[in-house]
């Protein structure tokens, strides 16, 4: 299944600078010839991938790029300096297309890969190239020319990293809107009936993560019960499970245990899968008949994962969840090390 972040920006190259009228002013030479230097060169727009962002997050905020222009031609013949070139930095895997047109204009699969989109305005001619024998002081220079405008639409197909589940009713909705920061559209979808939420959560680093979840999941599913298998196949790309629990649920190990053995009878290793566990809605709970530490503590030793307590709701205890989600992340990043034997 896959999920398609977007965005529609505008790039801007920048004007080659104006070339000028000047002529030389010597002592002793009263008419000195033409001497306006040519405008710089207006700076391009380029795109380039890297590894290291997985969305297209940033291009919400920012929708508007400009590169810089080019400086106007100086007396003796100076020409002015060119524009800085703009590098636009873009996830591995975006496609750019001319949103006028639909036209593609590229893809970037490779890191490092850099495509020029918009390019600098030259800049224009200063009087002294008009010299010939005819004009011994022509008084004209032409502008710098307008670097392009382009407006581009972009995709990237993004992997959802973190798969939420848990009962239905568990938050796993109201989870992802207190958390997310955008909402990436679903393209492909192989279902009819199964919605999938998503968000954007955005990292401390800066860049997101994709968090998603399907609704009903139930007990049964792993054999096809509801849209078991669907909403299964779905998380099974994910890195990460929360797994998300009612905490004032009449029996919360019951809740758990429905899950887990849903994911053990499904296979292809979700069982396996780093998880963490997360008591929702502990902003309903009756502290006075409810232990909620007693719980987490039960849960933790049941299924060897962090537990924490939050409210989606409320936005209680989140920031430590996904600290540890982060963490767990960056962990599977960094490269196994080698044991070498002598
Ligand atoms: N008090 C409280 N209610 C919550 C909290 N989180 C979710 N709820 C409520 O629980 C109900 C179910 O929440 P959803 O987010 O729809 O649950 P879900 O897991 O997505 O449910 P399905 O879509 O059926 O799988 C809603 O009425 C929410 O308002 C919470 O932290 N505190």
């Amino acid at each position: 299944m896959q999920f398609i972040d977007q965005a529609k920006i505008e790039v801007e190259a920048g004007k080659g600078g104006d070339g000028i009228v000047a002529f030389r002013r010597e002592k002793y030479v009263p008419t000195g010839g033409p001497s306006g230097g040519n405008g710089g060169r207006g700076g391009s727009v380029f795109f380039v991938a890297d590894e290291n962002l997985q969305t297209l997050l940033d291009f919400r905020y920012n929708h508007r790029f400009q590169a810089e222009k080019g400086t106007r031609g100086g007396p003796n013949n100076c020409t002015g300096a060119g524009g800085k070139d703009l590098i636009i930095e873009v996830p591995c895997g975006t496609t750019i297309y001319d949103a006028e047109t639909g036209e593609l204009l590229g893809d970037l699969t490779e890191p490092k890969q850099t495509l020029l989109i918009a390019q600098g305005g030259k800049g224009g001619l200063g009087n002294q190239h008009f010299l010939s024998n005819r004009n011994r002081a022509p008084e004209y220079a032409l502008p710098g020319l307008p670097g392009e405008i382009k407006q581009l639409r972009l995709e990237l197909k993004l992997l959802a990293e973190v798969g939420i589940i848990g009962l239905p009713n568990a938050g796993k909705s109201t989870l992802i809107s207190s958390l997310s920061a955008a909402r990436p559209k679903i393209a492909d979808y192989p279902f009819t009936t199964l919605i999938p939420n998503l968000g954007v959560v955005r990292k401390p680093t800066g860049d997101g993560t994709v968090f998603a979840d399907i609704p009903g999941l139930i007990e049964g599913a792993a054999h096809g019960a509801g849209l078991g298998h669907d909403f299964l196949r779905h998380i099974e790309r994910t890195r990460v499970l929360l797994h998300l629990i009612d905490a004032t649920s009449d029996d919360v190990v019951r809740d758990y245990n429905t899950i887990k053995e849903e994911l053990q009878a499904y296979g292809r290793g979700l069982a396996e899968r780093p998880q963490i566990l997360a008591l929702n809605k502990i902003d309903a709970v009756d502290r006075e008949t409810v232990d909620l530490e007693a719980l987490a503590t039960q849960l933790n030793h049941l299924s060897y994962a962090p537990v924490f307590v939050i409210s989606a709701v409320t936005r209680t205890g989140l920031e430590p969840m996904l600290q540890e989600i982060w963490g767990i992340l960056d962990q599977m990043k960094v490269p196994q090390e080698v044991e070498v034997f002598r």
